[in-house]
């Protein structure tokens, strides 16, 4: 479904991506980490085609990604949806929740606002936002809710592809867990895919079946997070050794 056919970016004469290649298929979940640098944000912004690569090609269903601004490109991202780690910047602070999570419907569907009404109740129940939230500034919130909400403003056009970027990493460990049970269920429950990119190795097994470890803009190994640990890959070896020595749990 969403195949990324040998990317590469060069801003001024500087690498950021090369050759970045993979396949991600409905329902499946795949890691990007790797350190800050490495290129994550730069192949995000690409898929969502706030960037263009300097060479390569990106498919959805066999689709590539249309231009901006054209009719092609509103209904090849209606189905891709994003979830952004600059979270301050995410929502409009002047609208309110409910608005927020409104908005795609607005501007994706033909929905009525009683229908576009019920479905966001459905959503904030679904992400577990509290109704009286719905009526407030995003500036009530906390970071956790904050997220559940982006997340259900991402999901109510239901995507079949989810794209996370950094999502959890400003979170305390219990608001990770529960945001990543969350994406979890509704995995499951939507057949949704998932490309959740993270610097925090440790989140990756419980979330994701496959990781892409990336290091200066290029794939250094594409493995099942099952088979993580036997690596023989030096730099994943090094990214496994830095989480064990913070002490973090492995949740296989
Ligand atoms: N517009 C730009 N002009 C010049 N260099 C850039 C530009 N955008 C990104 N870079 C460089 O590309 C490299 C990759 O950046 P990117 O933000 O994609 O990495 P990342 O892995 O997402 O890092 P982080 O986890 O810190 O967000 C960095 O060295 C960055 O300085």
């Amino acid at each position: 479904m969403l195949d990324i056919q040998h990317i590469s970016k060069r801003i001024a004469f500087k690498s950021i991506l090369e050759d970045i290649h993979f396949t991600l298929q409905t329902g499946r979940s795949l890691a990007v980490v790797g350190e800050s640098g490495s290129g994550k944000s730069t192949l995000a912004r690409i898929i969502m085609g706030l960037e263009r690569p300097t060479s390569g090609r990106i498919l959805f269903n066999g689709v590539p990604a249309p231009e901006r601004k054209t009719a092609e490109f509103k209904s090849w991202y209606q189905q891709i949806q994003f979830v952004f780690q600059n979270t301050a910047a995410s929502l409009d602070p002047r609208m309110t929740i409910f608005q927020s999570i409104e908005e795609p419907l607005c501007h994706l569907t033909k929905l009525r606002k009683n229908d576009r009404k019920v479905l966001v109740h459905e959503y904030a129940a679904k992400v577990g936002l509290p109704q009286p939230l719905l009526s407030s500034v995003p500036s009530h919130l906390s970071g956790g809710q904050y997220q559940r909400a982006c997340i259900a403003k991402a999901l109510i056009v239901r995507p079949k592809l989810l794209v996370c970027d950094e999502i959890v990493s400003n979170l305390d460990v219990i608001h990770q867990h529960t945001i990543i049970e969350l994406l979890q269920s509704l995995q499951a429950e939507q057949q949704l895919s998932l490309l959740f990119i993270t610097h925090d190795l440790s989140l990756v097994p419980s979330l994701c079946e496959d990781v892409l470890v990336m290091k200066d803009g290029r794939m250094v190994e594409l493995i099942q997070s099952a088979l993580l640990n036997s690596s023989q890959h030096p730099y994943t070896a090094s990214l496994l050794g830095a989480v064990k020595l913070l002490g973090q749990h492995w949740h296989h």
